[in-house]
This record gives structure tokens, C-alpha cells and sequence, in this order.
């Protein structure tokens, strides 16, 4: 049953048009390593963004000198990170256009420290970039670059963006001259949590858990454009978006990590590293109205969209609902659907999903041949090569989900399941006030057993030169960011966004955490006994009854207490499964793995729909 996803091309049909601009941006490539010019934007860990140009001869020192001048602080107790890779000296690997974060370690940074904006207009004119710079010079993003233009003619002509108001992150609608919304701008130090949020939702440095323990702060604005760039040939219909720097005294910066105190009176001119997403005029959205009126395959693209991208956040909020013709009076004829908001997408870690289409009747009908075809086509391999160029800063335990998630896909489209068995396989279920690990989770824990059994595990094969991936890294920042390791412990013993490991990455082994480990152990044990009886027969039959063996990478991340600032109330998660820690060569295998026991679980699945459609009765049909 295993597919051979990593062979299979790419179908020239579903990417024919960014195929062809191709061109054109080798070109640029090409110009850029010949000269080794080139332009990165550096942002503070509280939001600050410059502009710096590095030609061949910059190292990081260099960097970091004449950042301590335009900054005005000592930049040698910091790290300039960019994605997984803390930066020593070398910048060889820094590409034209990315933004890289400047950390200030941990003594250096309180929570009352300001955020970095010592003098706006000085700043400015160190920076010779424009007032919007697209931080790529894809052919993706050539729509945008037009709407970028519209918008700066706007400006200079005084029309001003209008700052949403819902949502719990700061967002600005960028207007033409006309004054129609064009653009939505979501600055990345805006976001919940982060340093700059202009609704009181605060209290973190940038790169530190946010909202979603999986997903750091100041790092959903690389998801929304991953989630449009993965949408080859706008087959789901999200928005054209991209990461952007943009300059506008309209955005919010605090007076402190913790403070709610904008200076918004004060009206200075900043420079931020954003989401700018072309802006879609719609009638309302997915959560106010009835859902039967969507078309079914607006509803399945979308559906296997997020599927792949493993999205957390698809409520009837995030589903813009555009009415194509007035159905007659009372009735909704032909809409339109618009994802919009893919922040949560692409979790470090496999995650609790929420997918709204999950229960519509839309969900329940089989693919289309078309979409099959669709689905055939995506090639996850390419797909992260893709993100790794375009997104260089995207982490590799990202692409270790998007893989996972597309292979599953592409595996369960094939044996026949529909939308609906898709999404509930890797959705958790609630038993008895407990969260559960989905099938899918259940797999790859089977997955990863079976991978601890290869002879490729045995230490002669501990592949030397390995990639390291942001786990290890997670370690140094951990400690950065909390401190050292009594410090550590003090953070997590008051702070219960925690439950004394990292949400992403484990904290050094102790013999007490064994303890806990053993305790772990019993309570997931029981939990996995009480899984639905499709997937435990099914492990059980294929497996042996050694898949009851609990992961060991159990994490819960706690609520936090006070009102607003990171210290708010969150909700339970738990990591059951982690990919990342895997090396390569163990994540090859864990793949194979993974894909031999597909079959059974879908057969199994199969049989229970059948069974309940059964029981319902063919009314229940759609
Ligand atoms: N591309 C778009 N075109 C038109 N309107 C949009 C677009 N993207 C977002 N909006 C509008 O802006 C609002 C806020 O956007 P979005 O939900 O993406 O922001 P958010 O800060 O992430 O919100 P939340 O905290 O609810 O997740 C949306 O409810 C929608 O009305």
C-alpha cells in the first residue's frame, strides 16, 4: 500500500504559472551569489526592525557592530538567530531578504525592559529601504508588489490605515486611493503575546511558545505565507501573501515587554516585519450563517489544504464567505469561499487540529476525480524545498508536520476516504475530561517503536554531521531565555505555561523527571487503553501489543494565571508525538514505518463509517 511520495513529480498542470516566472528569479539568485551583496532585516526580540545590507567580507561581528549603533545597546551579550540557526560567524547561509532576530540574553532583558525604539528617525535614515519591501524577489509575489505600490501612492496622499479592531492580534487594513482596503497588515511583534500587541495581550520576547505552544511568538506571519505559497495554483483560494517590512506610524509599539502603554500620542514612525495579505471584500464570514449553501469543492480544497498544513485554527471566523448572486429574497445562491488566517498552520509538533468543515455534509461526499489528481500531484519533498527557498527562516520540525500530514493525505485519498474520516483520524477526542491522542498520533507513536527497533538506531550509526534541529537549539535558548538551570526551574515553578519542560524541547534529564516519566508513562498507558476500539484492534492486530508503549515525550503546557499579559488562561495541550528529535536517518525510516501500517488503520476506519452510516440509516446520507 506505501506510495512512493517522494518519487512522484510534481504535476506541471498545478504549477505550471510560477514554473514560468522561474526564470526571472534564478536570474536574480544568480546576480546576488556573484556579487554577494546582500540585503537581511534585522528585528529585535521586542519588534524593532532595520534594514542592513551585508556585502562578502560581513560576519556576524560586524553585523552586530553596527547594530549596536543603530540600536544603541551592547549587541555582544546577543544572538542573531535566523530560523533554526543560531549564527556564530559565518552569514554564508543568510539569504537575500531574510529576517534575522537579534536576542538580547536573558540578564540583559527584563520585563520592563522598553522595547528597542530608541530614536524612530534615526533609524529610518540608517535604513534606505522603501515604506513596503516584499522580503523576496519571487515571481509569487508579483500581484502584491502592484497592491504594495497602490498603497504607497495612498499614503503619500494621506489616506491612513485603519486598525482592526477584532482579533486578538494587531491588524491594520491598508487602503488605495480611493480608500478601499487593499491589504491586511499583521505585524509579527503584534501578535498575541508578543511584545508590541496593541490589545494588552503581552508579556513574551519574540521566539518564546505563544498562543499555541507550537508555534512561537513573532512566527505565524511565515505560516500565513506558506499556507498561500503551498496553495499551488490557488486551488484552496487563499489570498496572495506575503512577509513584508513595512514603515507606518499607525503600528503599535509599547513602552515595555509587560506594559500596555503605547506611545501612541507621541505618533512615531516604525518599522515592522509583517504579514501583508491582499485584502478580500466578502459579505460575512463562515460562523454567521448556515453552511449549506458552500459549495462542495470549495469546501474539500480547503479541506485538504489544511489537512496538509495541519491547521489549528480553521473556525467559521478564518472562512470568508463572498456571495457570487443574490439567490432570491431569503435564500444565498452561489458563494464563494476565502481562507484566510493560516497563523496557526504548521505546528512544530503534531497538535489537536480544528477543522469547522469536519462535521459539514459537504465533508462526507468522495473526492473528485480532480481533486484526487490534485492530491497525487502534491509532492511533500518539493513542497519543503520550496519553503526552505522561499521561507528560509521555516523550521525543519515544520516541515517534519507539513511531510507527515501531506503522506497521510495522499495515502488515505487512495485508499478512499473522504474529507471527514481524514480530518476525524487526526482529531483528539475528550474522553472523561481527558484529551486523547488522534489515530493519526496513535500511528506515529506505533511509528517511532517500531523506528527504535532498526538497526540504524544502534550508536554506530548516531549519524555524525547530522542536521541539528531547533530542538537542540531550544536547549540554549531555553536557557537564554529562563535562565540558568535553578532560574529555569524557579520560571516554571511560577509560570504554568509550563509544566517545567519547554513546550518545544525538552529540559536537561534529571532523575526526578525519569520519576515523572514512569508516572507519565501509567497515565498515558491508561489513556491509550481507552482509545476508540477501531484504532486498538487494528494496532493490535497488525502490531502485537506493544503499541500501548507510551511515548516519552509527553509535554503539557499549563495555563497561565493573570489577566492579559502572557499570563493568561490557556488552554491544556499535549504533546503526544514529537517528530523533530528524530535524526534524518531515523526519520527516513520512521516514514517507512509510518506508511506500512496505514493500510490496516484505514480499513478499519472504513469499516466503522460503514457501520455508523449503518445504524443511522440512509437519511443520514448526503
Ligand atoms: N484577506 C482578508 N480580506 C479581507 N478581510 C480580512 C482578510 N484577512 C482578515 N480579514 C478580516 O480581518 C479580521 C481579522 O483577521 P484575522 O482573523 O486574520 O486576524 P487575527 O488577529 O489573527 O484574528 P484572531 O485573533 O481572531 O485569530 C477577520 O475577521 C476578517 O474580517
Amino acid at each position: 500500500m506505501a506510495m512512493a511520495v517522494f518519487k512522484a513529480p510534481l504535476k506541471g498542470e498545478f504549477h505550471g504559472a510560477r514554473k514560468m516566472e522561474g526564470k526571472q528569479y534564478k536570474h536574480h539568485l544568480l546576480q546576488q551569489q556573484s556579487t554577494g551583496r546582500r540585503r537581511v532585516f534585522v528585528q529585535t526580540d521586542t519588534g524593532c526592525v532595520l534594514g542592513v545590507e551585508l556585502d562578502r567580507n560581513d560576519n556576524v561581528h560586524t553585523v552586530k557592530k553596527r547594530l549596536q549603533i543603530a540600536f544603541n545597546f551592547p549587541t555582544e551579550e546577543s544572538s542573531l538567530t535566523f530560523g533554526d540557526m543560531v549564527l556564530k560567524n559565518d552569514l554564508s547561509a543568510v539569504r537575500n531578504d531574510s529576517p534575522l532576530l537579534l536576542k538580547r540574553n536573558l540578564m540583559h532583558r527584563s520585563s520592563s525592559t522598553p522595547c528597542l525604539s530608541p530614536t524612530g528617525n534615526d533609524l529610518q535614515r540608517k535604513d534606505r529601504s522603501g515604506p513596503i519591501e516584499i522580503l523576496s524577489h519571487s515571481p509569487c509575489f508579483l500581484s502584491l508588489k502592484q497592491t504594495a505600490n497602490d498603497i504607497v501612492k495612498a499614503m503619500k496622499m494621506g489616506v491612513e490605515p485603519i486598525p482592526v479592531n477584532g482579533g486578538l492580534g494587531g491588524a491594520y487594513y491598508f487602503r488605495d486611493e480611493k480608500g478601499q482596503s487593499v491589504a491586511i497588515v499583521k505585524p509579527t511583534d503584534e501578535e498575541p503575546f508578543a511584545p508590541n500587541n496593541p490589545k494588552g495581550f503581552v508579556g513574551k520576547a519574540l521566539g518564546q511558545p505563544g498562543l499555541k505552544p507550537s508555534v512561537r511568538v513573532g512566527e505565524t506571519g511565515f505560516r500565513e505565507v506558506a499556507a498561500y505559497l503551498l496553495d499551488y495554483d490557488h486551488f484552496a483560494n487563499v489570498p496572495p501573501t506575503a512577509l513584508v517590512k513595512i514603515t507606518h506610524s499607525v503600528f503599535n509599539v509599547n513602552d515595555g515587554m509587560d506594559g500596555n502603554k503605547s506611545r501612541e500620542k507621541k505618533k512615531l514612525v516604525s518599522s515592522k516585519i509583517a504579514s501583508f495579505q491582499k485584502f478580500v471584500p466578502h459579505d460575512f464570514d463562515a460562523s454567521d450563517h448556515g453552511t449549506s449553501s458552500f459549495p462542495v469543492a470549495s469546501v474539500h480544497r480547503i479541506g485538504i489544504l489544511d489537512i496538509r498544513i495541519l491547521n489549528t485554527d480553521r473556525h467559521g471566523g478564518n472562512l470568508l464567505v463572498k456571495k457570487l448572486d443574490d439567490g432570491g429574497v431569503g435564500r444565498f445562491g452561489q458563494v464563494e469561499l476565502i481562507p484566510i488566517d493560516h497563523g496557526l498552520c504548521l505546528p512544530e509538533t503534531l497538535e489537536d487540529p480544528y477543522f469547522e468543515w469536519i462535521h459539514w455534509p459537504q465533508a462526507s461526499i468522495p473526492f473528485s476525480e480532480e481533486e484526487l489528481d490534485y492530491i497525487q500531484s502534491l509532492d511533500p519533498v518539493k513542497d519543503c524545498e520550496m519553503l526552505r527557498r522561499e521561507l528560509p527562516m521555516i523550521r525543519e520540525a515544520c516541515l517534519r508536520v507539513l511531510v507527515l500530514c501531506t503522506v497521510f493525505l495522499k495515502e488515505a485519498a487512495v485508499f478512499g476516504l473522504c474529507l471527514a474520516e481524514i480530518g476525524e483520524m487526526m482529531t483528539r477526542e475528550f474522553r472523561a475530561g481527558e484529551e486523547e491522542p488522534s489515530e493519526l498520533e496513535m500511528l506515529c507513536i506505533e511509528a517511532k517503536r517500531l523506528t527504535t527497533e532498526q538497526d540504524v538506531l544502534s550508536p554506530k550509526s548516531d549519524g555524525e554531521g547530522e542536521t541539528e534541529f531547533q530542538f537542540d537549539i531550544d536547549y540554549n535558548e531555553l536557557d537564554s531565555v529562563y535562565g540558568s538551570e535553578t532560574e529555569t526551574d524557579e520560571f516554571f515553578a511560577k509560570n504554568p505555561f509550563s509544566n517545567g519542560r519547554s513546550s518545544l524541547g525538552e529540559l536537561k534529564e534529571s532523575i526526578a523527571e525519569e520519576e515523572e516519566d514512569d508516572e507519565e508513562e501509567a497515565k498515558l498507558t491508561l489513556s491509550l487503553s481507552k482509545l476508540s476500539t477501531s484504532m486498538k484492534n487494528n494496532l493490535s492486530n497488525t502490531m502485537g501489543s506493544g503499541y500501548l508503549k507510551p511515548p516519552k515525550d509527553n509535554q503539557t503546557d499549563k495555563a497561565l494565571v493573570s489577566h492579559k499579559s502572557a499570563n493568561v488562561q490557556l488552554p491544556l495541550s499535549v504533546n503526544f508525538v514529537k517528530l523533530a528529535d528524530m535524526k534524518e536517518v531515523e526519520w527516513v525510516v520512521f516514514l517507512e514505518r509510518f506508511q506500512e501500517l496505514l493500510y490496516s488503520a484505514f480499513a478499519e476506519r472504513k469499516t466503522m463509517t460503514l457501520r455508523n452510516t449503518q445504524r443511522l440509516g440512509t437519511s443520514c446520507k448526503f
